[in-house]
């Protein structure tokens, strides 16, 4: 029935409207998580089509209204506050599941709802897709290789996680919906898209989110110093968020599962991290050595091959250039205008 991972099974037959001879319907799409950072700019992006219908299901946890405000009350738009952790009965065509807390603070604030989000979220996120023949893309991570021994990391690394960290219920977490997305590929035909996204940055992140960007941008703004977690030297690739969009519909368009990483590659210290907003921002901020938590991943960067060859994407917007655009968003939300 399967060969090298992927089903041989038919897809389970999506809404006759599909195929209906004289109306197409628009396409209708699902995005969980939608009211989050990504969630949102892809919502922009996909709303942007006017033969796409887009449905938004959140629960708010640490997303919000104000990053959809626009398009509340328009015709193509639907949002619904709830829990993916309960099963939802919706019409659709395509889901892309993002509902999950991202931020190592939010994720470690309530560890088993994080781990009900992903194992149960995505059962019923797959399980829906099953009842109406939908596509359904996950947004996996970077973290599912853990503290990576092998660098950059490529698709078929298996990992180096920690099964009973403080950070496992979000790595672990997502390994499982990483199964279940192949299980039910397997066992029912689903067609899946499995993406592991490298840390994304960008406008609409919250202020006070505690991811390391987001940090040092609102520190610098705020005239406070820059903490960088011990030892500094650890590394992390960044991608900004429209590069990120871009990757995802593309793998949702086209014809592989996955998994497929999508980041870029630019790999950076956290002191150089520092730095550069320092310099961006605000030469006259201090840096300072903070206390890390345990398990944090020690270098990660992203190996894109299969990202250009079989998506024909790589990443556009440098850090030196996302920085600044990331800035202007979270000086009109601080109220704090740059000093002329
Ligand atoms: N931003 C990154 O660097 C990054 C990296 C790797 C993977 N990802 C993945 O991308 C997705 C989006 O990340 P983000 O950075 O936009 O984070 P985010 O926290 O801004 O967005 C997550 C959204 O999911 C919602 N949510 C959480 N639990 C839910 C639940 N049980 N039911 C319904 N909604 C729920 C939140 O309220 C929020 O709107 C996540 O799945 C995350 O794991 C992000
Ligand atoms: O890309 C990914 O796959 C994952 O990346 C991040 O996890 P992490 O890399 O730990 O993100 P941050 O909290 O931004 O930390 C990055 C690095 O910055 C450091 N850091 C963080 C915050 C800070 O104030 N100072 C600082 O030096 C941390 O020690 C860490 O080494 C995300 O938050 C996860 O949701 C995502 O899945």
């Amino acid at each position: 029935m399967a060969l090298n991972g992927q089903s041989t099974k038919p897809p389970p037959n999506p809404s006759p409207l599909r195929s209906a001879k004289f109306f197409q319907a628009n396409m209708r799409i699902l995005v969980t998580g939608g009211a989050g950072f990504i969630g949102s700019h892809l919502v922009d992006r996909l709303m942007q089509n006017e033969k796409n219908e887009v449905i938004v299901v959140d629960n708010y946890f640490t997303g919000s209204k104000d990053n959809l405000k626009q398009w509340i009350g328009h015709p193509r738009f639907e949002l619904i506050r709830h829990d993916v952790t309960e099963p939802l009965l919706v019409e659709v065509d395509q889901i892309y599941h993002l509902a999950c807390p991202a931020s190592p603070i939010f994720y470690k604030y309530n560890p088993v709802k994080t781990i009900k989000t992903n194992v149960m979220g995505t059962l019923n996120m797959l399980g829906l897709a099953k009842r109406v023949g939908a596509r359904i893309l996950l947004t996996s991570t970077s973290e599912v290789y853990g503290d990576p021994l092998v660098h950059p990391q490529t698709e078929d690394y298996w990992g180096n996680v920690n099964p009973i960290g403080v950070r496992s219920c979000y790595d672990e977490g997502k390994r499982v919906a990483e199964t279940l997305m192949f299980d039910y590929h397997r066992q029912h035909g689903i067609e899946i898209r499995i993406a592991r996204i490298f840390n994304t940055y960008g406008p609409r992140m919250n202020i006070d989110d505690g991811r390391v960007v987001s940090n040092f941008i609102a520190q610098a703004i705020r005239d406070e110093p820059l903490t960088v977690q011990l030892p500094g030297t650890q590394t992390r690739s960044f991608c900004y968020v429209s590069d990120m969009v871009d990757g995802l519909i593309r793998l949702m368009e086209g014809e592989n599962t996955g998994p497929i990483n999508i980041g870029n590659p630019g790999e950076f210290t956290m002191v150089e991290l520092a730095e550069t907003v320092k310099e961006i921002i605000n030469p006259n901020v201090k840096i300072i050595s903070v206390e890390n938590t345990p398990d944090d991943p020690r270098q990660r960067k992203p190996d894109i091959t299969k990202a250009r060859e079989l998506l024909g994407w790589e990443p556009k917007i440098k850090l030196r250039d996302g920085v600044p655009l990331m800035e202007e968003d979270f000086r009109q939300r601080l109220g704090v205008a740059k000093k002329a």
